[in-house]
């Protein structure tokens, strides 16, 4: 798909603290961040750094301390009401008692979507995530990388004009998570949309992404941002590739402190 020069998430100075009883932690310092429509960007990062707090500001399941954030021009609450996002957590959330086609059609009944209408899109979301085949089984009968796919799927039933994903093949073997990797850009491909993927792995951000926005930890900053000059579709065997191996140093050394 084109990246476009038009901004979808701005985030200016966004800084998030946490207080609890005892403490006070600065999980994010002054962040500022432009993503573009249509992008694919990474936010990558050791443990604690403030990923999932970024992504969670940007979709608006909480507010930021500091700092102004915008999406698509207006606020991240209207775009929340809008039905913007689509969210993938890092274990898939399932309904065990609903079948895959019933777990996929969940937000669209919450929506009033009529019968004929959630059944057509859970043809052509089935068809797109590859498990057309299994439409009546339940989630418990299919693998972890499969009902990633089934949680992938769910949120792209709204036809999001934004998907958040934080770090949602980390729980799989690296033998899957990279063919979920090469699965997702091919799902993205065909849906036109903006991605936020969280993730702790370098290899597994300059895959998939356009831009990777590095945070360095306590308090959580942001780095670097390292573009991916790699051509699309990105391919495995890209993963050999000098460039592949001069990113992943790039990107290491941009840790602060490290
Ligand atoms: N609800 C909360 N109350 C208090 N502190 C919190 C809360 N949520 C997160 N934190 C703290 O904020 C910092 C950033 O946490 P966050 O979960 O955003 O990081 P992360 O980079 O996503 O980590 P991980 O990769 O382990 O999921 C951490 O120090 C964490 O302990």
């Amino acid at each position: 798909m084109t990246t476009t020069q038009v901004p979808e998430i701005e985030l200016d100075h966004v800084s998030m603290r946490y207080q609890t009883d005892k403490s006070e932690v600065l999980a994010l310092e002054e962040v500022t961040v432009d993503i573009r429509k249509g992008e694919f960007v990474s936010l990558l990062g050791p443990s604690g750094c403030g990923k999932t707090t970024l992504l969670r500001i940007m979709a608006d399941l909480i507010q930021p301390t500091n700092g102004e954030i915008k999406i698509a021009g207006g606020t991240a609450k209207e775009a929340r009401l809008a039905q913007k996002y689509g969210i993938v957590f890092q274990s898939p959330v399932l309904y065990d008692w609903r079948k895959i086609k019933k777990n996929i059609t969940l937000p669209l009944e919450m929506m009033g979507i009529g019968k004929e209408e959630r059944e057509k899109r859970v043809d052509s979301l089935l068809e797109l995530v590859g498990l057309t085949d299994f439409k009546e089984k339940y989630p418990w009968q299919l693998s972890g990388g499969m009902q990633q796919r089934v949680a992938i799927a769910r949120a792209l039933a709204i036809e999001p004009e934004i998907l958040l994903m934080d770090e949602p093949f980390s729980a799989l073997d690296e033998f899957s998570r990279e063919r979920l990797n090469e699965e997702l850009l091919s799902i993205w491909s065909k849906v036109s949309n903006t991605v936020v993927f969280v993730t702790h792995s370098i290899s597994e951000a300059i895959f998939l992404s356009d831009r990777v926005f590095v945070l360095s930890p306590h308090p959580g900053r942001l780095s670097a941002v390292v573009e991916i000059p790699l051509p699309r579709p990105r391919t495995k065997e890209m993963r050999n590739r000098k460039e592949f191996y001069e990113l992943i140093s790039e990107i290491r050394d941009s840790f602060e402190g490290v």
